[in-house]
């Protein structure tokens, strides 16, 4: 079956776009269906770059954007050794699909970029995950499963590029962008064909009663 990989993403200048351009090529070579999100900068700019000059702007991110995919890919320019604000302002609007595990099981990974080599990628990606520690979902990291993750940087946490000076990827950054999208369709092809239900589904459905308590009582505390 045809995986549904959503790319979700924040851009000030136009790196992490790019990177997401060629995230989304891979993974369509993978036979993925593709969506392409982007958050916007408070005052409604994704900054002067794009991915590239013949796509379109990418639509913002939704809640059902990120309940449909089977896989996951989440990208924040370095700020300060953190992720971005915009980035974190949607992902604290989660709550609603969280709660109900509705992200449970589900393959993420992180991409980030900064403008040094160890101004603080890795940083960045393990803040990222700690939101998809709390939603259960299956962290994908890179680990060195492919010699060009080592030749970018060798940064193992997920997709971690310093800022090319030309503005433009390099051919090693590019070729570690559709293998990284390549990789997140491969493993949520493998969960898609079994169509097993996550752990949260069948803890709902196998006591149901307790499960109505306890999120009922998890919503109104994220309320
Ligand atoms: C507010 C802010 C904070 C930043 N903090 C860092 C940092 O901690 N380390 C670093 O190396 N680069 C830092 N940078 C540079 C960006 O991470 C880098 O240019 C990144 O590639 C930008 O991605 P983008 O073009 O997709 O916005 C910062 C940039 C801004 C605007």
């Amino acid at each position: 079956m045809q995986p549904r990989i959503a790319i979700i993403y924040f851009s000030s200048s136009g790196v992490i776009a790019q990177i997401a351009a060629y995230l989304a090529e891979g993974a369509t070579a993978r036979g993925a269906e593709v969506r392409v999100r982007a958050l916007e900068a408070p005052g409604g700019s994704t900054g002067p770059g794009s991915p590239a000059p013949d796509r379109a702007p990418a639509a913002p991110p939704t809640l059902a954007d990120l309940d449909w995919a089977d896989g996951l890919l989440i990208g924040t320019p370095t700020w300060f050794g953190n992720i971005a604000a915009p980035l974190k302002a949607f992902l604290d609007t989660t709550s609603p699909l969280a709660l109900h595990g509705r992200l449970a099981d589900k393959p993420v990974t992180g991409f980030t970029s900064a403008s040094l080599p160890n101004g603080g990628q890795e940083a960045a990606l393990l803040a990222l995950y700690h939101t998809m520690f709390h939603w259960g979902s299956l962290i994908v990291p890179t680990g060195y499963t492919h010699p060009v993750l080592r030749r970018i940087g060798g940064n193992p946490y997920g997709l971690s590029l310093t800022a090319p000076d030309a503005g433009r990827l390099t051919d090693d950054q590019i070729e570690a962008a559709r293998f990284v999208g390549d990789r997140i369709a491969r493993t949520a092809e493998r969960y898609v064909p079994a169509g097993l239900p996550s752990a949260h589904d069948l803890w709902t459905s196998q006591a149901p009663g307790d499960a109505a308590g306890a999120l009922a009582a998890a919503d109104s505390r994220h309320a």
